[in-house]
Order: C-alpha cells, then structure tokens, then sequence
C-alpha cells in the first residue's frame, strides 16, 4: 500500500501542522512523537512533543490571556467564535481528510465529525450572550440579591483518539465562549485534527493564549501538571473510567472543578413490538458508528425473544453489507481499529464469549489479511450475563446478542452496570416508551433511535459514566462561577 502523502491531499496544506500551539506561537518540544495512519501504519507526521515545563508555560500565558479575553463583552467572543465556526466549515473537506488520515474513520464520517464539531462552536458562540445572571428578593428590607456569573480561569482539557476534533470543541466553545482561556492535550495517536483548529482559530483572530494545544505524548506528566498547577481552575476529561479516576484523584488536592466523561456500556434494547427494520438501521448506525469506537456504542443488544431470530438474521445481512477498508477510499464504511490493542480487546471478548457458549453467526475475531488495523464485524448470539463484554466496553465491531422474555428482566439486565451512559430501545406501546425510559439509570436515553448526539442536547453520564454535561445550554455552566452579590442600601 502507498505512503499517505497527507499534504498533497488538502487543498490548504497549511492546515497540517505538526507544532504545538502556545500563546499564539507554534512551539517545538524536546523531540517529536509519530502519528500513524492506522490503515496503513505509515508514519503521517512527526509532532512536537511538549514536555512538562512547556505545558506550564502555556498555562502561564492561557492565565494571563484569560484576564483580557474575561473582559470581552458576550457579543466580541460570540463574533470571534462565529468566525472560527465559518472558517472550519469552509474547510470541512481538509479537517475530514487530515481526521481520517490519522484516525481512520470513512471520510465521510470524519466530515460529519467536523459538523458536529464545529457546531459546538456555533452553538456556544450563541451562548456567549446568554451568560445571564439573577436578582433575588432581598432576604431583609435594606437587601438587595444580585447573581452573576464570571468565568472559571483556565480550562485544561484531556481528549481521546475517537473523535479527534468533536472532543475538542465540545470542551472549548463553552470555555471560551464563558471567557475561559484553553489548554488542550489531544491524544497522541490524534494531534493532527487538533492543531488545524488551532490554526484556524489564530485566523478567526481568537487572542493569543486564549486557546493553546499542547502536543505530548507525555499523557501522565501532563495530567499531573494540569492537576496541580493552581492557575488552572477547570478539568475536563473524556476517556476511560479508569483514568478519570485517577484524573479526579490529583484534582482533589486543589479542590478542581472537573468535567468527566467517561467510559459506557450501552443497553440496546429491541422489544417484541418494535418495527425491526428501524431496529436493525439503528443497531448499525449505534454498533458501527467509528467501527463501534464510541463509548456511546451499542455494547449489549438485548432482543425479546418472539423477535430474536428475525432481529439477528436482518442485523447479519445489514451488517455484510457495510464495506471495510482505508477510510480514504470512496464508498467505505468501516475503517480500521486505532491500532493492535483494539484488536487484541475484541478478540478476547469473542474468546470468552465462545468459551461460555455463545455462537458467533458472523466474523469471529480474525484481523484481515492486510496492512493497518482491520478486523471484520462479529456477531454473536446466545450472548449471557456472564460473558466480559456484559460489564467491559468492548470499543469495537463486536455486536453480542442477548435474548429475554420479560420488561423487569430486560431493564434490570440493562441496568446492572457501574456505567451509565447512553442507553437504548425500540418500542411502540406508549405506556412501555415511558416505563422503560424512566427507569433506564442513564444519562442518555435514545428511544427508537441509535443517534443520540448533537450541540443542543446535554450529553453525559451518570453513576461511573461521569460528572457533568456538555453541549446545550446547560454546556456552558461547568465554565462559570456563581457570584452573589449581597448589598445593604
Ligand atoms: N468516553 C470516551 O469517549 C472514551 C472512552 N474510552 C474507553 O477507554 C478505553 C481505552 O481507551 P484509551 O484511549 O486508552 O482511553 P484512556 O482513558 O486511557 O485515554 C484517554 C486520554 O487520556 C490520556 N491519558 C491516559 N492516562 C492519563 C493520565 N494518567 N493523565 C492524563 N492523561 C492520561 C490518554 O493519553 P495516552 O493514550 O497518550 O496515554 C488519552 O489521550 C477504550 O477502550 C474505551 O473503553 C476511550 C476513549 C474515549
Ligand atoms: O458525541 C458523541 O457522539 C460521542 O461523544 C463520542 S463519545 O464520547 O461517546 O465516544
């Protein structure tokens, strides 16, 4: 397979840059770290890698900007942010090629990715304006109440590899838009998707300082600083549970606003009375979405038995027809894993499923016989409680079936988790719509539906999903502090 000659591809090679973005400059490390395209595992870049000290450098210069930025009225960040949104949208076609490049989702996914991505920024750009605050009756004659809100300080932001720009943004448009400043660390594996926006936030003229990315393969050190530097006020982190723990355990020390999204392990419910065909679409878009890379994913589809069978022939036949390879080429719609590991996480998922009985009716966890990360989809039936992937995301293309007779069951099955993300089910009676959506311990419910993300809604977790919600208005929130004002006249 050839070389990804990444700049020959974009029609602005300047939107590939592989420096650090520091108060405005493009800043080398110490060394540099490779990022590879995962469907071909060529090196694509070599990017700079910020050590420790550099990181508080640019937490330093996001302090001092964040005063000046803190004074902007709604409407001049609304206008700042507005253009950045124009200008990623402008270039949609080269953020998706530079995302896909380095993270492997189909092209035409990784420019969906760049909507929703930047759709927070136009969304926020909107909040900006909307930063209101409150009287209160005064609690004695001579009391007047008065609320506001001000910006936390300096936001730093922990992303992961699976959506390499819509993390990003998720966490940045409400920062800045509440007159934050930002310091991003993106995932090594993704830096690339990253510093374009840093580019393109320099032209739409957001101040220097006011949002920095950090290049750092350095993932721990980095946190540590972010944990304990003290001009940093605001954590925000989207990955696994288990480094949201720790992440949440060094905060502790400067009592840090945090921001968790965490790891999932989605119910997909069908019901006896669901209209199949729509549950079969949905099942793809919510199990194969990023090669099941999303820790919105379906993880456990839960099947009532008069439609057992039926549900698991239609979702085989959807299924071979999705269309894997190098997300670049035209008309693919599942791309490689982010690499070996990956691999290797869904293998032993299909293993110990087998060993406990479940039949695999499609795949099986062999890698295919070609250069990158490419394993086919796997389905399997007979799918039980027992099995790892009940309590384990398996974040890939793994689709385990599990069959069930009564409502109560379902849900308690559904609900027997320390996650609780996002959720699933397809019903027609009413009475059941609401019973089951009630009672599903989620943040995030999808009803007859398996796309539940967009800027408008709060998404996040409950239970060890997470702490926090991004996106809608109540997005902005975790970036301000509440002030009370109480004056004697
Ligand atoms: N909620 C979600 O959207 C996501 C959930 N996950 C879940 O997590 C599993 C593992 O994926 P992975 O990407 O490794 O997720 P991790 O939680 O391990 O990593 C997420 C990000 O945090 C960084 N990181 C890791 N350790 C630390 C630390 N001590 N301090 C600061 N930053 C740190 C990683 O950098 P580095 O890798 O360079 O160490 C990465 O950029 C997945 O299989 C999935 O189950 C993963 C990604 C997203
Ligand atoms: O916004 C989304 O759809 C997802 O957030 C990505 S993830 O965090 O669930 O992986």
């Amino acid at each position: 397979m050839s070389k990804t000659d990444l700049k020959s591809l974009l029609k602005d090679p300047e939107l590939l840059a592989d420096k650090a973005y520091v108060n405005g400059k493009w800043v080398s490390g110490d060394k540099t770290f490779d990022v590879k395209n995962p469907a071909r595992g060529d090196v694509i870049a070599q990017v700079a890698d910020l050590s420790r000290d550099q990181v508080a450098e640019a937490i330093a210069a996001a302090e001092k900007a964040q005063k000046e930025w803190a004074k902007w009225t709604g409407k001049e960040r609304a206008n700042v942010l507005r253009k950045w949104f124009d200008l990623m949208m402008e270039h949609q076609d080269d953020l998706g090629t530079i995302l896909t490049a380095e993270q492997g989702k189909p092209l035409a996914e990784a420019k969906g990715e760049v909507a929703y991505g930047a759709s927070f920024i136009e969304f926020f750009a909107e909040e900006a304006k909307r930063v209101y605050g409150e009287t209160i009756p005064g609690h004695q004659r001579d009391k007047r109440i008065t609320v506001i809100k001000q910006p936390i300080g300096v936001a730093a932001s922990i992303t992961p590899w699976n959506f390499p720009n819509a993390m990003i943004t998720r966490k940045a448009a409400p920062a800045l838009a509440a007159g934050c400043a930002f310091v991003g660390r993106p995932a090594a594996e993704t830096p690339l998707s990253a510093t374009a926006m840093g580019v393109l936030a320099e032209r739409a003229g957001i101040p220097a300082g006011v949002f920095n990315i950090v290049t750092s393969s350095r993932s721990s050190e980095v946190g540590k600083e972010f944990c304990e530097n003290p001009a940093v006020r605001k954590l925000t982190f989207t990955g696994s549970t288990e480094v949201g723990r720790i992440l949440l355990k060094q905060a502790a020390d400067q009592v840090m606003k945090c921001s968790m999204e965490l790891g999932g392990n989605a119910p997909f419910i069908v019901f006896d009375d669901a209209d199949l065909d729509a549950a079969v679409e949905g099942a793809i878009m919510c199990k194969f979405r990023n090669n099941g890379q999303t820790c919105v994913c379906a993880n456990r589809i839960y099947v009532q038995a008069g439609v057992y069978d039926k549900f698991a022939e239609k979702l085989k036949a959807a299924t071979e027809k999705l269309k894997m390879g190098d997300g670049l080429e035209e008309g693919v719609t599942l791309g490689p894993l982010i690499n070996a590991d990956a691999i290797t996480k869904v293998q032993e998922h299909v293993a110990d499923a087998k060993s406990k009985g479940g039949k695999v009716i499609l795949g099986g966890g062999e890698p295919a016989q070609r250069e990158g990360h490419f394993l086919p989809p796997t389905i399997i039936t007979g799918a039980t409680q027992d099995m790892q992937f009940a309590t384990d995301e398996t974040f890939g293309p793994l689709a385990p079936l599990f069959k069930f007779d009564d409502v109560d069951d379902v849900i308690a099955m559904a609900n027997d988790t320390i996650f609780g993300l996002a959720s699933y089910f397809y019903a027609k009676d009413l009475s059941r719509v609401y019973k089951v959506a009630e009672a599903l311990e989620y943040g995030i419910v999808g009803v007859n539906t398996g796309i539940i993300s967009t800027e408008v809604a709060p998404f996040g977790g409950v239970k060890q999903s997470g702490l926090g919600r991004e996106g809608s208005h109540h997005g902005i929130e975790d970036y301000l502090e509440m002030k009370y004002i109480c004056m004697s006249v």
